[in-house]
């Protein structure tokens, strides 16, 4: 019987990525506006792509220690459901950003040991989600969208007061043992459902959300 597991495809840049997303059965559908990804996009083409997604799949825009600047203008142009925080934020900035946009928050935390786990905790009290992802490797370009996996045994178990969503180097693949080893009821992906950086493919999305509810 297919398990109630939640996906976020993440990074979509084409319309027919929308489709495939939607069409696979996605509830999370990511919209990354960290201008050095390769799956960077900029507000007017956001908010095309957006007026697209079906009501019941919540839009997603994920930023990295944006300011109050870039959010106004992001949320002034592109209709969203959601702000994944996916950089240093502080709690006392998910606070601010929360109060400022009256959107929900997902905030980030990059993983690699235990000494990471704390922070955690302490964004379950001001987050309205987590993603817990792997932590980039020194000298990254970027804070995610690696295609990297954190050592799942690290939070084997462990729950938090808000739903969180497992990430990192996850694909159509490994994706239900991700679920099975870590108790994730909600998965996230970019890099393992494409065909090359930014691009995309239809049937490894379709392929990821099915492996995850299986
Ligand atoms: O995808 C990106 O390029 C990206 C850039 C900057 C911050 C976060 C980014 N992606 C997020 O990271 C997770 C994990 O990525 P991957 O599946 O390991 O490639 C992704 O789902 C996005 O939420």
């Amino acid at each position: 019987m297919p398990q109630d597991i939640r996906v976020k495809i993440c990074g979509l840049t084409r319309p027919s990525d929308v489709s495939a997303a939607v069409d696979a059965g996605a509830s999370y559908l990511g919209f990354n506006f960290f201008p050095r990804s390769p799956r960077y996009l900029d507000f007017p083409d956001a908010a095309v792509l957006a007026v697209d997604v079906p009501d019941g799949v919540a839009k997603v825009a994920l930023t990295v220690d944006a300011d109050d600047d870039l959010l106004d203008a992001l949320t002034g142009t592109v209709p969203l459901d959601m702000l994944q925080l996916h950089g240093s934020e502080t709690p006392e900035r998910v606070l601010a950003v929360k109060s400022r946009y009256g959107l929900p928050v997902i905030k980030v935390v990059g993983v690699a040991t235990k000494d990471d786990l704390p922070l955690l905790d302490l964004h379950a009290r001001v987050a309205d989600q987590l993603l817990v992802d792997a932590k980039p490797p020194p000298g990254a370009d970027r804070p995610g969208g690696n295609a990297l996996a954190f050592d799942w045994n690290l939070i084997a178990g462990r729950r938090w007061s808000v739903p969180w969503m497992l990430a990192g180097g996850l694909t159509p693949e490994n994706v239900a043992e991700g679920i099975a080893r870590t108790g994730a009821k909600q998965v996230d992906v970019a890099s393992g459902v494409e065909s090359a950086p930014g691009v995309k493919d239809a049937q490894m999305i379709a392929d990821f959300v099915s492996a995850a509810q299986a």
